[in-house]
């Protein structure tokens, strides 16, 4: 403190932290694709890291889409978002990488109605292979990698298996929109604001075998906080219409647009980064896809959806005692993942060779 001037010590006094000297120094952020140019807009107004944290955006496109991509470059100068200190709009994946502090991966194809996420694997798993190694070599030290694109949580594994020196805890990928979809649909069966629902937990990968588990979920009322189950009391509708509607509200999506979503997924693209970096609120978890540690009898290394807390910047998996559904879906699903996950290597390394 003391080497500061009088007039320095009296903006941090007074919170002013507004004032240039003060500023913090921006955070680099690659975007790759879009999400139907939902995504970025919501960073550059500080929604993802803070309204005090200024944003460096590098946006990355594949050359046919480089004319669109100086376009949305145009409108965020056109913006004049104050906290947005500068874009680099490039389709060069190494020149994207320099230097990026956090790094959301929505760059792939989309699936088209009547298919499954896992169909559009074999085009899109190529792609993060080739990101994985620019990422590695030129994305700062500890920089925090978001998967979004799909299938997501395969595509998150092979950027791990091929940036090996990437610490696995940075790599993750979005299930907190599956979370968000949880906690909006019980608020809405209850008649009540989803800020008041909490401590839904998606289990797995972010497809229709997911499990939107709301078995621990608690519901702040004025006589204080109840369980979910308590107040649904429809055990039925929680372990049968629940589970398969928010399994399925991707796809239900997609029917409805013609096009995945955008809008929700680019929020909780922010929601993630946000709690990953700020940290999630006390006795609150959420749902991110990382890698297994073995937690919850998961295969280690896999990618997979845990409920977990966030504090200073790194996630641990939370412990939520197990109902008899989730244990039976557990069982059954582990068998099939491990299969899983040898046949996708398999296949990574036959492809490449
Ligand atoms: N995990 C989730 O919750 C979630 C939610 C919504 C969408 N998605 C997925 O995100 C992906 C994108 O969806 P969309 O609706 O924006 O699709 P889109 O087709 O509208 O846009 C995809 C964008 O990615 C670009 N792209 C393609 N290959 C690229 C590469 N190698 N590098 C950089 N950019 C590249 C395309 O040019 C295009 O701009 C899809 O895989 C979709 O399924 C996931
Ligand atoms: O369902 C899709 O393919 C898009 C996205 O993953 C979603 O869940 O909305």
């Amino acid at each position: 403190m003391s080497s500061l001037s009088l007039f320095q010590r009296i903006v941090i006094r007074c919170g002013l932290t507004s004032c240039r000297s003060m500023e913090k120094q921006p955070v680099r952020i690659m975007v790759t694709g879009q999400i139907g140019y939902a995504l970025v807009p919501m960073i550059a107004r500080g929604v993802m890291l803070g309204s005090d944290q200024p944003v460096f955006l590098h946006l990355l496109d594949i050359p046919p889409a480089a004319e669109v991509l100086n376009g949305v470059k145009m409108e965020l100068i056109d913006a004049a978002f104050p906290l947005l200190k500068g874009v680099v709009a490039t389709t060069n994946v190494e020149e994207a990488c320099v230097g990026v502090n956090i790094a959301i991966m929505v760059g792939g194809f989309p699936r088209k109605e009547g298919t499954e996420r896992k169909d559009v694997l074999s085009k899109n798993v190529s792609i993060y292979r080739t990101q994985a190694s620019a990422l590695e070599q030129y994305a700062a030290a500890n920089c925090k990698v978001l998967v979004v694109a799909n299938p997501a949580n395969t595509n998150a594994l092979i950027l791990k298996e091929f940036s090996p020196a990437i610490p696995a805890k940075n790599i993750t990928c979005l299930t907190r929109l599956d979370h968000n979809r949880a906690l909006g649909w019980i608020a809405q069966r209850l008649n009540i604001h989803v800020s008041d629902v909490k401590n839904v937990i998606i289990w797995g990968n972010h497809s229709s075998t997911q499990y939107p588990d709301a078995n621990h979920a608690t519901v702040i009322t004025q006589a204080g906080e109840k369980s979910v189950k308590e107040l649904i009391a429809d055990d039925k509708w929680l372990h049968d219409e629940f589970i398969s509607f928010v399994q399925q509200l991707g796809a239900a999506i997609i029917k409805s647009r013609k096009l995945s979503s955008a809008l929700s997924a680019a929020s909780a693209a922010c929601d993630h980064i946000h709690d990953w970096v700020l940290g999630t609120p006390k006795g609150t978890w959420t749902s991110m896809g990382v890698y297994s540690d073995g937690s919850y009898g998961v295969p280690p290394g896999l990618i997979y959806s845990f409920p977990v807390t966030c504090n200073k910047g790194e996630w641990s998996i939370a412990c939520a005692s197990m109902s008899f559904h989730e244990l039976e879906w557990m069982r059954q699903r582990r068998s099939s993942l491990k299969r899983r996950l040898w046949l996708i290597l398999a296949l990574t390394d036959l492809y490449w060779c």
